[in-house]
């Protein structure tokens, strides 16, 4: 490249390999680089599905900010580029896939309460670094939380992620479980919204479904409005004092994520498991 240009990677400097997942706007590949062997997970997207489903600009803000975040627990963004009808992300590699798929092939469909506060614990401590850097995730659930080889998870996908200063209204796509009181009823909300699916997040680690899941969506937002969370005998004390406290229906009764890291279920339970 022309001294001083940053290189512009290309297919060509990848050789693609097997399939591991498929989102909504397209398929993510084993790739790798051919002159290091270094592997990564190749995100392909067309460019006519992304004008098709008007996210192209979410798909570039989603650029912007996983190139500026750096933490163990957040899944890189090592590069991009595109041709003439595809995007491409160049991501890190967490070689154990979704966590949802090792939560849903759990014994009874839940992960023990060690293991459950050992990740609440890390997404919490990327949420952290999320919110320090002005970065709101929106999208938390077990989907977008990939496992590594040494069982240490990854936030991943900030397609819906933003900028702490656009309150733009989240459009209603994938799961409802997820939306905390102030989003379901459109009304304007920060960064605690994170909160409040972390929460979920815990419940659904401990239970193995999430607390306002039901088959009707009316159903959902009404248990969301009224706050309905049923806690089965097998979930300690200390895991439902944690999660109470997120899942408060005002966002500034929500505790820090400071809090949920120093919580005595989670200091606790990371003791046992390391
Ligand atoms: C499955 N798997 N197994 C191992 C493994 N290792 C790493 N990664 C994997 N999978 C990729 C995980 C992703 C990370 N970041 C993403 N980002 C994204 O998909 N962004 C995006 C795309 C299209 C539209 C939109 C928008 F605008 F609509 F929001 C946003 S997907 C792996």
């Amino acid at each position: 490249p022309a001294y001083g240009q940053p290189y512009q990677w290309s297919t060509r400097d990848f050789e693609m390999g097997a399939p591991l997942g498929r989102g909504k706007f397209g398929r993510v590949y084993l790739a790798r680089e051919r002159t290091s062997n270094f592997i990564v997970a190749m995100k392909v997207m067309f460019k006519a599905e992304l004008e098709k489903g008007n996210v192209q600009r979410q798909v570039l803000r989603e650029i912007e900010i996983q190139t500026r975040l750096k933490h163990p627990n957040i899944l890189r963004l090592l590069t991009w580029f595109h041709d003439d009808s595809r995007i491409y992300l160049a991501l890190e590699i967490a070689s154990e896939g979704e966590l949802y798929k090792h939560l849903r092939n759990s014994p009874q469909r839940r992960f023990e309460e060690p293991r459950a506060a050992k990740y609440t614990y890390q997404v919490a401590d990327a949420l952290e670094y999320c919110h320090l850097n002005n970065v709101i995730h929106r999208d938390l659930k077990p989907e977008n939380i990939l496992l590594t080889s040494s069982d240490d998870v990854k936030l991943a996908d900030f397609g819906w992620s933003a900028h702490t200063i656009s309150n733009k209204r989240k459009t209603l796509c994938g799961t409802l479980d997820y939306l905390p009181p102030e989003m379901v009823d459109g009304h304007i909300y920060d960064h605690s919204v994170d909160h409040w699916c972390l929460g979920i997040l815990c419940y659904e680690f401990l239970v193995g479904c999430a607390p306002f899941e039901s088959n009707d969506n009316e159903k959902t937002y009404e248990k969301i409005r009224r706050l309905e969370v049923y806690y089965p005998s097998h979930m300690s004390s200390g895991a439902k004092d944690l999660i109470s406290k997120l899942l408060r229906k005002s966002n500034n009764g929500r505790i820090t994520l400071v809090e949920v890291m120093k919580h005595h279920w989670v200091k606790e339970n990371m003791a046992i498991r390391n």
